[in-house]
């Protein structure tokens, strides 16, 4: 794994969301997509080499409409870049950890994606993606 592609944050609101982060990271967003099979609304934050991904669901079986029902809003996933989700794939699932989904689905900003269940990762949903261009 290389470094922390970026972090997930699960909001309410993506439009109150944000305003208030853009005024906390003195930048706006630079993109927002929305991915419905996800069933998610995103935008995007750069800081410094850093990436902020908020998320508000965009119907009530989305994963963040349930995250925010359990635990409020806040903290829902770190994704890492890859160079081969493939094999990062097998790779985990060898050393046992649970595979969300074993091939790899498009997900936002040009990437391939791959969750790990938190049951298995000490409660952390940990992501991993892979740039769409680098896949043949
Ligand atoms: C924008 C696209 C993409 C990108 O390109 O970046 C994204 O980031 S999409 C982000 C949204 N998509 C996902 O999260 C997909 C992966 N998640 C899932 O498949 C599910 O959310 C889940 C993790 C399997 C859980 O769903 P489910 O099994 O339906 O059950 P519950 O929602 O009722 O929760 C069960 C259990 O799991 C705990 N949980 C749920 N979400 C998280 C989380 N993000 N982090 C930590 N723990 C989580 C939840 O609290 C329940 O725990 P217990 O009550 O202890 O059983
Ligand atoms: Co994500």
């Amino acid at each position: 794994m290389n470094k922390i592609e970026h972090i997930g944050i699960a909001v309410k609101n993506l439009e109150n969301s944000n305003e208030l982060f853009s005024k906390i990271f003195g930048a706006p967003i630079y993109k927002t997509e929305t991915v419905e099979s996800e069933g998610v609304k995103t935008s995007f934050f750069k800081v410094g080499a850093n990436k902020i991904e908020l998320l508000e669901a965009t119907s009530e079986d989305s994963p963040i409409a349930k995250f925010i029902n359990i635990k409020g809003e806040g903290i829902h996933h770190i994704a890492f870049d890859v160079v081969d989700i493939d094999a990062e794939v097998k790779r985990l699932t060898n050393e046992g950890f649970v595979v969300l989904n074993e091939n790899p689905k498009k997900g936002a900003d040009n990437k391939l994606v791959v969750f790990l269940h938190p049951k298995t990762t000490n409660g952390v949903l940990i992501e991993l993606c892979q740039e769409i261009s680098l896949k043949e």
